[in-house]
């Protein structure tokens, strides 16, 4: 089933940034993730593994696998061959911006300023991640930016964290946030990812 750019953001508070070195790990990790209630996973396409990861990540029952790092058509292409179904970048151009349109699938562009937005706005989108979130201003930047661009709205990431993410998630302009912080780097401990995963799922919005 497709699922909207919104619905995907409201699948839990926290979409886990993912960068999986080995395919062996996307099993365990994505299994962690969604029993911890974090159903939206985004695998950043910066390892020669990702798109297998994507493939594996995909076979988990409830999990909505989805691409990060996403930089041009031919990744975005690529990645939904692969089987992701919301399609994330850490900016926005045209070209890029035309063909997640084009290909009718959830996207969230990073943006950072008033200009970012608006192109979004011009090419219909109207979700938008937020990044780097705490560096480009943090929370009072990103409240001046959807003041008068009132129809956006935020996937912040970049710097987010268990401790800061109440804070974000307490904006109305504020969907969901995005971090890498549920999956420790290192070797995979289930365990410990599940219990991150519940811990930020529990998070209120
Ligand atoms: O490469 C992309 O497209 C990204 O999505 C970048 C990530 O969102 C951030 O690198 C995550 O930031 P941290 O949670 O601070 O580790």
């Amino acid at each position: 089933m497709s699922l909207s750019v919104e619905q995907v953001m409201e699948l839990a508070p926290v979409i886990p940034v993912l960068v999986v070195e080995r395919v062996e790990d996307a099993l365990p990790i994505a299994q962690a993730l969604v029993k911890g209630g974090l159903p939206a996973l985004e695998v950043t396409l910066r390892t020669p593994a990702a798109l297998d990861v994507i493939r594996e990540m995909a076979k988990v029952e409830g999990a909505v696998v989805g691409a990060g790092t996403v930089l041009n058509p031919s990744q975005l292409d690529a990645a939904m061959e692969a089987g992701a179904r919301f399609i994330v970048s850490p900016g926005l151009t045209e070209p890029l911006g035309k063909a997640a349109v084009a290909a009718r699938v959830p996207f969230l562009p990073g943006t950072a300023t008033a200009g970012d937005i608006m192109r979004g706005l011009e090419l219909g989108l109207t979700h938008f991640k937020f990044f780097p979130a705490e560096t480009s201003g943090g929370l009072p930047a990103l409240k001046a930016l959807a003041a008068p661009l009132h129809v956006a709205r935020f996937c912040p990431t970049g710097g987010i964290t268990a401790e800061n993410a109440p804070k974000w998630l307490a904006e109305p302009f504020v969907k969901c946030v995005g971090g890498s912080w549920v999956v420790p780097k290192g070797p995979v401990d289930g365990a410990k990812i599940e219990a991150l995963a519940r811990e930020a799922a529990a998070l209120a919005r």
